[in-house]
């Protein structure tokens, strides 16, 4: 018995110094962390690589320095002139307003005592036809009142346009001489006052031209104002028209001339010579046109000399023209403005005070607005329709 409790207790000993020594080491086994679940990436996630890549070495861009695009400059057509002062018409409107309706609400009264020819007379001269072409308007009306009798409306303003256009003399040649001839282009002189709006009517001119066919240089010859040189060309450019032009301040007839030599080189239909206004004296215009003149004509006659008015100086502005006459063979009136004046009635008096013909009126400021003068279409624009 005694060996069977000594061999129980050794066993309970055994056992007991068994566990203390496995426990321990379980204890210690737990002590780590216990080894972490790699985490596997999103789908989306790039995956690091294992073996880091080096750097890929910095490229330094070099700037890309594109090379300029050079456009093709847009060469505009523009619309033939035919028609155009029939298109402009409503320009006329402040003259139409003016001197028009003014007319016919007289005229259509039931008896003209003289205080309503008086009215007439002076709604005549207020638009600037000038006394002499009112008087003689008026009388041919008061005429043909008396004849006729009763009138209407109708017949009243066939009569006044009648009167009007037989006023501005129509049997006049308005033609432009721009056609080529004796293998050489036609040379247009283009003269006036500064400011009367020359150079512009010069580019709007070559634009006619073109509109109508024809090929077209410039001759800067307004050496005085540098910006006039520039003002041409630009004209010139976006037409697809050569300028010649040369120094500020140069001599202008040396440009005219060599504007002329180069037309006849290369063969275009007309050469347009903008020239220089800003003269204080007669003996300086004078000299100053007639060496241009003369010196052109060396490769022959000048063909036209356009003079250009602005219709918004009146009576004063006939003045000036006058002394332009004198000096050189004016062939035709260019009348700028119109658009901008209720006087309408002055291209009358410029035919009539001067003895020439207006060929061009202008309208605007737009670069097609100057058309070809016919008598008809603007004295009717400017009586209108609707009085
Ligand atoms: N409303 C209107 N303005 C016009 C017309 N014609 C020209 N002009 C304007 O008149 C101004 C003067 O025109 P320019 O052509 O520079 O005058 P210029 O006679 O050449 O003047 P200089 O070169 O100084 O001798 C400009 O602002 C033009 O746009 C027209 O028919 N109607």
């Amino acid at each position: 018995m005694e060996y069977v409790v000594t061999a129980v207790i050794l066993l309970v000993v055994l056992i007991v110094g068994a566990v203390g020594l496995v426990v321990p080491k379980m204890r210690r086994r737990d002590l780590p962390p216990p080894p972490t679940v790699p985490t596997v990436p999103p789908v989306d996630q790039e995956i690091p690589p294992l073996v880091e890549k080096p750097a890929p070495p910095v490229v330094v861009e070099e700037p890309v320095v594109e090379a300029p695009v050079v456009e093709a400059p847009v060469i505009e057509k523009p619309e033939p002139s035919a028609g155009r002062l029939v298109r402009l018409r409503a320009r006329l409107a402040r003259s139409q307003t003016a001197l028009g309706r003014g007319l016919l609400s007289v005229l259509s009264r039931d008896h003209l005592e003289e205080e309503d020819w008086e009215e007439i007379e002076e709604s005549l001269i207020t638009a600037d036809v000038g006394i002499e072409a009112t008087q003689v308007i008026v009388e041919r009306l008061r005429e043909r009142v008396r004849v006729l009798g009763s009138r209407t409306v109708a017949e009243v303003r066939e009569q006044l346009v009648e009167e009007l256009v037989a006023a501005l003399e129509p049997e006049m040649d308005r033609s432009l001489k721009t056609a080529p001839h004796d293998g050489r282009p036609a040379v247009v002189l283009v003269v006036g006052v500064n400011g009367a709006g020359k150079t512009t009517t010069c580019g709007k001119i070559g634009r006619v031209l073109i509109g109508d066919g024809g090929t077209v240089l410039f001759g800067a010859a307004d050496t005085f104002r540098a910006a006039a040189a520039d003002q041409i060309q630009t004209w010139g450019e976006r037409v697809g028209a050569e300028t010649v032009r040369g120094p500020e301040g140069g001599d202008p007839a040396s440009v005219a001339f060599d504007a002329v030599k180069r037309g006849i080189d290369s063969g275009v239909d007309t050469v347009l010579i903008d020239t220089a206004g800003r003269l204080q004296n007669k003996v300086g215009l004078m000299d100053e046109l007639g060496k241009v003149k003369r010196v052109v004509e060396k490769h022959g006659a000048v063909d036209e000399t356009l003079l250009v008015l602005d219709a918004t100086t009146g009576q004063n502005g006939l003045e000036q023209a006058r002394v332009f006459t004198e000096v050189v063979d004016v062939t035709g009136v260019v009348l700028t403005k119109l658009d901008g004046t209720a006087k309408g009635g002055i291209v009358i008096a410029v035919q009539r005070k001067l003895g020439i013909p207006v060929k061009l009126v202008g309208l605007g400021e737009g670069p097609d607005d100057l058309a070809p003068f016919e008598p008809k279409a603007f004295v009717e624009a400017l009586i209108g329709s609707d009085a």
